[in-house]
């Protein structure tokens, strides 16, 4: 039985990940966390003075590019990938509010954007692979065989991060994430190289009104679907 590709972009916190980590589960495929890796060449740069400030030394990080090796790691416990930065378990400290408020200028870059697509080229290539990010279903698989792009309202989105964080306990500022959420987009969609856009082949999800298990049934029905149609998929 033949393996396709799954491709989920959409907006920042709408629950991509949490919908393509349950479905690649479900069906025994890998999940990327495309985002991780984005936030990962990001916390290299605040750690190694990349940054002044807001303001980037690219020529510095263009030299520093080779040092910087991601991977992912299964997790037993959350049953999801860590990422890793240079072989150190990094998976809390991406998800910090300050590499949130510098990962979208990093992901501008055009030089970090090449090196980030072959990698994850090279992880979708045997295919049995769901990645979600912002350009997967335009850029890094546009020959993906489902596609999905993920919506939801700007405050429904910070609300469900908000809430993601006091559960574990966290400091929390549903404005500061609003305002991020917001900024992010805006970036996102507005860069040069590969901006946040629907693929015109993808299929719209706005899932403000959905549940979680509401959201993984309907991506189980699209996969469903797609292999109904070619009995040779798994
Ligand atoms: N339909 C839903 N209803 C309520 N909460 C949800 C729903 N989908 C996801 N969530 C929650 O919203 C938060 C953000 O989800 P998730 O991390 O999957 O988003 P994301 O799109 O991958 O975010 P990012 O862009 O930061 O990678 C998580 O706490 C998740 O549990
Ligand atoms: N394919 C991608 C994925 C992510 N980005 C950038 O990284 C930021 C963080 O991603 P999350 O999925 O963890 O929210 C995101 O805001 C983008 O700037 C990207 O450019 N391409």
């Amino acid at each position: 039985m033949k393996k396709i590709t799954i491709a989920i972009d959409g907006f920042s916190s709408c629950g991509k990940s949490t919908m393509a980590k349950d479905l690649a589960r479900e069906i025994g495929y890998i999940y990327i966390d495309s985002g991780a890796m984005y936030r990962a060449v990001t916390l290299y740069s605040i750690r190694n003075g990349i940054f002044d400030g807001d303001t980037i030394d690219i020529e510095k990080l263009k030299k520093a590019m080779k040092d910087i090796k991601i991977s992912f790691r299964l997790n037993p416990q959350t049953g999801r990938p860590d990422t890793f930065l240079n072989n150190v378990n990094v998976e809390k400290e991406i998800r910090t509010m300050e590499v949130s408020s510098k990962v979208s200028p990093i992901s501008t870059l055009d030089f970090v954007r090449h090196e980030m697509v072959a990698q994850q080229q090279a992880m979708g290539k045997e295919k049995g692979i769901v990645m979600d990010g912002r350009d997967i279903g335009t850029t890094v698989f546009p020959n993906a065989e489902l596609k999905v792009f993920v919506t939801a309202s700007p405050e429904i989105r910070a609300q469900r991060r908000y809430d993601e964080l006091k559960a574990k306990g966290e400091e929390a500022c549903f404005e500061d994430i609003l305002k991020n959420v917001k900024q992010r987009d805006e970036i996102d969609q507005n860069r040069a190289v590969s901006p946040l856009r629907k693929a015109e082949d993808a299929l719209l999800l706005d899932n403000t009104n959905l549940t979680i298990e509401q959201q993984k049934e309907w991506l189980m029905q699209q996969f469903q679907s797609v292999a109904d149609n070619d009995k040779t998929i798994a």
